[in-house]
This record gives structure tokens, C-alpha cells and sequence, in this order.
């Protein structure tokens, strides 16, 4: 295109960019004087209440933020999928911009698409082979919320730029800083066919580091919401991320595409129904997170029936009701039958009870007893002793309790299903002398969990996304699974990047876990973070992590590795992070957790800035321990002494490679040990 020509486009595309900002701040302000006068038109307070949260939302969504595009792309359809009744005018027809949000002129004429309405999905998905009707595909280039740049692919003449796309690429090298970005505007072709994946379709995505896994969950979840809004409302989507530090760095994403309810939540806090105040050695971890612990405490928790041993009579005070043992036995038993969660189990019993004695009421007198009285039956003292004895009640807390202070309850229930070692690891070695006073675990918590999902049903979540999902053991899937039984979810994860002593071997076992053995496990290859160079040294340790994972190629061929043999660790530290600072993007520090707090220490003394993961700053160094750098990235990153990060931990070598993969532009790696001899051979 002539360079006049060009420019005629940029201004009038600037033009287009003004107007919708101007319509944008339009629907705003009509949402704010809807606000301001809400409580007059509300009926009642109640009403007023209700209508003021929603239009409260309403303006919190239509903020511009004027450093994001309103738009990133264009698209012009061919007659044939022209939606608009308009006559051609030459210009405007069939032409869409899409953006973040709708954007709608005062007639209500749209001036920009949602990212993800249907007439979006062409925006991500047309190729030259397949153009699903569009003629021209257009790309914004943007700088600070201007725009300055397009790039067109005619596909009606075949043109495809795909992955060479100047913009995308400056987009995927464009410095990091502060939380995760959206993708919106580039989002490619095999993770949108994955983000627009039905409600109803559980997926499972593996994927090597930086192959935008997380992105995916994220645009996932918000394109969920866009398309079931009222259904997600009432039921939920969930996002459930590795730890706080993960949680806070992606947790600007779905507010950035409109998105503001999202509930976030580590798989600990989402579980948690006690506070954790103890620990647990080990081998007790990895007992309490086997499956086969499932079977024990259903078999600990159902012994507790006893059959009745003898009839109930029961007095109304005006006469004497009585049931036959043996009818007792076979309500007993036709209850157990009917395979309810326990304490659901044990309230049908007292109603089936009452309905008995209901039953001789009636036939006495012809009339059906008043309400008030089946209530008092049902706490009449003979029933309630029957119910105690022969369907007792109890809490989680109380069950696992039970079972990790008494070695023969223990034992009855984990015969033939747990060894003697591995049943004597469970016993807590002080028994606490109450249920109150027991220092419950982390993995306490998936026995809890699972106790409790035995006593009750547990309300069912629309949509579950599960990032680094390699990381939940069976016990944590189970959760899950108990959490969607009529929903659906999205499965992130990469074998490689396994750390826990219960990381997934294999995707199946876990899709069988969760409850969606049938869900496609889906790789994702085209890596947007990880540079070339770097990915080759990662990559060394591959055949050493013992997994199955395509290896994935990275769009990246700039960036930078450079791997040292250094006297002073600290010393050499300060030096290449002071050298790091000298170029634009985020610098991060990951080391051995033990070794964090000399190397921060010694930064500070040198008046380096630092910042933890707790309490970020734009542009200060990030000192990252590396068990929390899982899922985060920065441009510049410094691995100090890898032989200390494989050495803290029996998965060292797994959590090394998560380390090696932070990395966007540069990597630079330090030691004064010898490397892993994986990385070296
Ligand atoms: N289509 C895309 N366009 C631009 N950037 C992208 C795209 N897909 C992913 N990215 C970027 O690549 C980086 C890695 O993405 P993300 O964190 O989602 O990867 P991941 O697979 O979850 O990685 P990890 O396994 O290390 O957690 C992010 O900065 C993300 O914004």
C-alpha cells in the first residue's frame, strides 16, 4: 500500500478509535445517571439494593482504560456474510472492529465487537485455506492506548501472515512488567479453538512451559462467562492456581476483558474447613494423598452401622408406639441400599422412622398427626438412641480423628488396602486428646474433604479451570470432581513441570481422578515466552523427568544464554542483576528457597531494590524462591546455583526445568558447584 494511502487508513482508523471512545464514554455516563438515580426508580430498598449492584458493575465494566486499545483488529467480510440488513454503502458494510467490549453508537449500532461474539470467532480462527467468509483481516499495532500501525492479510487473495505476523511478534516480545496481560488480540488459532471450547466439554491442556496454558484457562473462563452469563451466575466459575504469589500475578487478566467476579483460589484454601496448624512428615503426606485412602475411610465411616438390637417404643404421651426389630433391620437395610451420602442416610432413616410411627397414628384415630408431632417423634429420645446406635452421627473432623488416633480402627479399615508401614505412618505419634485440639495438615485437609463429601453432597461449581494441574494428587482431584459432578472443567498442566511427590505421570489417571475420564487431552506446542537458546538448555533435562510430553518450539529466536561458573555466588548475584537492570522488562532472581535469604540480603547491601512475592514493585528486582517460581515469567531472569534447587528436593531436577522456563528474553545461569550432569552431557 502507498505510504499516503496508508496514512489515509491510519487516520481514519484513528478517527473509528476516537469515536468509539467517545460512544464508550456515553454508555458510562448513561450507566452512571441509571446509577445516581437508581434508588428513585427501585421499587423498594431491597430492589434499590439490587439494581444499585448491578448498575455499580455496570460502570466498573465500561471503564476505558486508556492505555489498552479499545480495538486490536478488523475484520472485512465478503458479501456473502454481510450480517447487516444496511445496503452497501462501499465502506462500512460487513466491516467489524473487534475489542475487549461492545461498543454501541447512541442508536445502538456497533462500533465494537466483543472478542467474543460469534462474528469474532473468524477474527482467530480464518485462514487462506479457510477464510469462513472474510476478504481482509486487519491487525492494530498500538502504543500506549495509540494507535500506530496495521498489518492486512487479504485471504480472499490467500495472503496468511500466521506466526510471522510483525505484530504478534512484537507483542510476544514486547518487555513484561507487573502482572500477566491479556492475549486478546493474538490469540492463535489452536488456543482458540480451546478457549471456545462448549460449557459442557471438559478439556485437558498439556503443554510446555510458555505455551500460554494459563492465558488459555484465563480467556477461557471469561468466554464462558460472556456466552452461559446467567447460568455462571447462580453456579460459578472457578479459577484454581498453584499458590497466592500465582494467584495475584494473574489476577488482573479477567478484569482486563470486563470480567470481575471470577473467584480465584489456591486447591489448599478451597478445601480448607479447618486451619492448618500442623505438618506432616513426608511419607504421611504421601500416604494421606493416595487414593487408596478413599477407600479407608469409606469402609471407616460405614462401619459404624450396627444393626438394631431390639424394637423401639415410643410414648406420645397420650399412647405407646412400637417398632419391630426386624423391621427396623430391613429399613436399615433398604437405606444403606439406596447409597445416599451418609448424614442424608441417617435423616432418611429418622423420617422413614416417624413416617412408621405416623402410620399406627393414624390407623388409631383416621387422622394424620399435626406436623409439630412428627417433629416431636423425630427427637423423641427411643428414636434418637436407635438412630445412635445404629447410624450414629459424626463430622469429618471426628471420623479422620478417629482414624489417625486408634491404630485398630485404623487398622480394620485399611486392611488389605494400606501396608502396616504405611498404616503406621498415618497414627499421629501425640495423639491430641480432643478433635478441637488437633493440629490438622495440609494434607489433613484432603482427608477432611473427602470424609466430608462422604456425610454430604457438596454444591456443584458450573466451571472449574485447574492450572498446573500436574501438581494435584488423586486425593485433590477427587475434590475436584466432587465440586463438578454436573459441571464441566479445563485441565492445565505440563508433566514436565511435576514437583509434587504425587505429580501425574500420565494425564489419564488424573482425567479418571476428576471424575472425566473421557475428556481429550490436547497439546499445546508453539511456545510464546521461552527464546530459542534457552529452550535448548531446558529441554536437556527432559529425558531425565522420566515423562511423555511433546517437546514444544518456541516462536522466540532473540533472547540470550549465558551460563557462568562463579567464585562468590552473592557477589556474582549483584553483578548480573545490576547488569540486567541496564535493559527494559522485569528482572528475576530464582535460587534454592535456603539460599533466598543471603542473596537478598547481599542485593540489599549492594542498594539493589528488591521485592518479594508478596509485595511486588514495578522496578525492583524479584527475589523468587523456587518453589513459587511455577507459572510466573520475567524478561530478564538469574538462576543462582542449580545444583542447590535439584538438591533441596526429591523432584529437584523437575522443579530446575520449571526454573529454566521463566525466562522471556534473557537467561542467565550461575554456579559454583558443578552443573546437574543432565545439563552439562
Ligand atoms: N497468543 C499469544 N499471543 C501473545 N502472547 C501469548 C500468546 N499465548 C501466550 N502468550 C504469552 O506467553 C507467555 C506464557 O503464557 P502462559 O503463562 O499462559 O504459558 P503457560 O503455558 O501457562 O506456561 P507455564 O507452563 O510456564 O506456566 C505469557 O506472557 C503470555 O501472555
Amino acid at each position: 500500500m502507498p505510504s499516503t494511502e496508508l496514512d489515509v487508513q491510519l487516520d481514519h482508523e484513528r478517527a473509528h478509535l476516537a469515536t468509539s471512545r467517545a460512544a464508550l464514554h456515553a454508555m458510562r455516563l448513561r450507566a452512571e445517571q441509571l446509577y445516581a438515580s437508581g434508588a428513585s426508580i427501585a421499587g423498594d430498598p431491597f430492589a434499590a439494593e439490587t439494581l444499585g449492584i448491578a448498575l455499580a458493575k455496570r460502570v466498573a465494566e465500561l471503564a476505558d482504560d486508556p492505555s489498552t486499545p479499545l480495538f486490536f483488529g478488523r475484520l472485512d467480510l465478503g458479501p456473502e456474510k454481510r450480517l447487516d440488513p444496511v445496503p452497501d454503502d462501499g465502506a462500512t458494510a460487513g466491516r467489524f472492529h473487534i475489542g475487549r467490549r461492545h461498543v454501541t453508537d447512541a442508536l445502538g449500532e456497533p462500533l465494537v465487537l466483543d472478542w467474543r461474539a460469534p462474528v469474532s470467532r473468524a477474527f482467530y480462527r480464518a485462514s487462506a485455506r479457510d477464510p469462513q467468509g472474510v476478504r481482509v483481516r486487519r491487525r492494530f499495532g498500538f502504543a500506549g492506548g495509540e494507535l500506530t500501525s496495521f498489518e492486512d492479510e487479504r485471504l480472499d487473495r490467500g495472503e496468511e501472515l500466521g506466526t510471522t505476523s510483525r505484530i504478534l511478534i512484537e507483542e510476544i516480545e514486547r518487555p513484561r512488567v507487573g502482572p500477566m496481560r491479556d492475549i486478546v488480540a493474538t490469540i492463535q488459532p489452536e488456543q482458540d479453538e480451546l478457549v471456545r471450547a462448549d460449557l459442557d466439554t471438559s478439556i485437558c491442556v498439556q503443554g510446555a512451559p510458555g505455551t500460554g496454558k494459563t492465558a488459555v484457562g484465563l480467556h477461557r473462563a471469561a468466554y464462558l462467562l460472556y456466552l452461559h452469563r446467567e447460568r455462571l451466575r447462580k453456579s460459578g466459575v472457578l479459577i484454581v492456581g498453584p499458590n497466592q504469589a500465582f494467584l495475584g500475578y494473574i489476577a488482573a487478566v479477567l478484569p482486563a476483558l470486563g470480567e470481575l467476579e471470577v473467584k480465584q483460589s489456591t486447591i489448599d484454601d478451597l478445601i480448607a474447613r479447618v486451619p492448618v496448624r500442623g505438618t506432616d512428615p513426608v511419607a504421611t503426606e504421601g500416604v494421606k494423598h493416595d487414593p487408596r485412602m478413599a477407600t479407608v475411610l469409606h469402609r471407616a465411616l460405614w462401619a459404624r452401622l450396627a444393626r438394631p438390637a431390639g424394637p423401639i417404643q415410643v410414648s406420645d404421651g397420650a399412647y405407646r408406639w412400637r417398632i419391630d426389630e426386624g423391621v427396623l433391620r430391613r429399613l436399615v437395610d433398604d437405606v444403606r441400599r439406596e447409597d445416599l451420602p451418609y448424614t442424608l442416610g441417617r435423616e432418611r432413616i429418622r423420617a422413614r422412622t416417624v413416617a412408621l410411627l405416623q402410620r399406627q397414628a393414624e390407623s388409631r384415630s383416621g387422622e394424620s398427626p399435626p406436623e409439630s408431632w412428627q417433629r416431636r417423634m423425630g427427637k423423641a429420645r427411643p428414636v434418637v438412641e436407635f438412630l445412635d446406635a445404629c447410624w450414629p452421627a459424626v463430622t469429618p473432623e471426628a471420623l479422620v480423628f478417629e482414624l489417625l488416633t486408634d491404630p485398630q480402627l485404623l487398622g480394620r479399615a485399611a486392611d488389605g488396602v494400606l501396608t502396616a508401614e504405611e498404616q503406621a505412618v498415618l497414627v499421629w505419634p501425640k495423639p491430641p486428646r480432643t478433635v478441637r485440639s488437633a493440629k490438622w495438615s495440609t494434607a489433613d485437609l484432603v482427608l477432611l474433604d473427602e470424609a466430608a463429601g462422604l456425610l454430604e453432597r457438596q454444591p456443584s461449581v458450573s466451571h472449574i479451570v485447574l492450572d498446573e494441574a500436574q501438581d494435584l494428587s488423586p486425593m485433590h482431584c477427587r475434590a475436584i470432581a466432587r465440586r463438578t459432578t454436573h459441571g464441566s472443567i479445563t485441565l492445565l498442566g505440563d508433566l514436565a513441570q511435576g514437583t509434587a511427590p504425587w505429580a501425574a505421570a500420565d494425564w489419564t489417571e488424573s482425567l479418571r481422578h476428576l471424575g472425566k475420564p473421557d475428556a481429550a487431552v490436547i497439546p499445546l506446542t508453539t511456545g510464546f515466552r521461552v527464546p530459542e537458546a534457552v529452550v535448548a538448555l531446558a529441554n536437556r533435562l527432559l529425558p531425565a523427568l522420566e515423562v511423555d510430553v511433546p517437546p514444544a518450539v518456541s516462536l522466540r529466536h532473540d533472547g540470550e544464554l549465558a551460563v557462568r561458573a562463579v567464585g562468590d555466588l552473592a557477589a556474582a548475584v549483584v553483578d548480573e542483576v545490576r547488569a540486567a537492570s541496564a535493559y527494559p522488562g522485569s528482572v528475576g532472581l530464582i535460587a534454592a528457597d535456603r539460599q533466598i535469604p543471603a542473596l537478598r540480603a547481599a542485593l540489599d547491601a549492594a542498594g539493589v531494590r528488591t521485592a518479594g512475592l508478596a509485595d511486588p514493585d514495578d522496578g525492583a528486582v524479584t527475589v523468587v524462591p523456587a518453589t513459587l517460581a511455577k507459572g510466573l515469567e520475567y524478561d530478564h531472569v538469574v538462576v543462582a546455583e542449580p545444583a542447590a534447587i535439584v538438591a533441596a528436593e526429591p523432584r529437584g531436577l523437575h522443579r530446575l526445568y520449571v526454573c529454566l522456563t521463566r525466562a522471556v528474553s534473557r537467561l542467565s545461569v550461575l554456579h559454583t558447584e558443578p552443573l546437574p550432569a543432565v545439563l552439562t552431557s
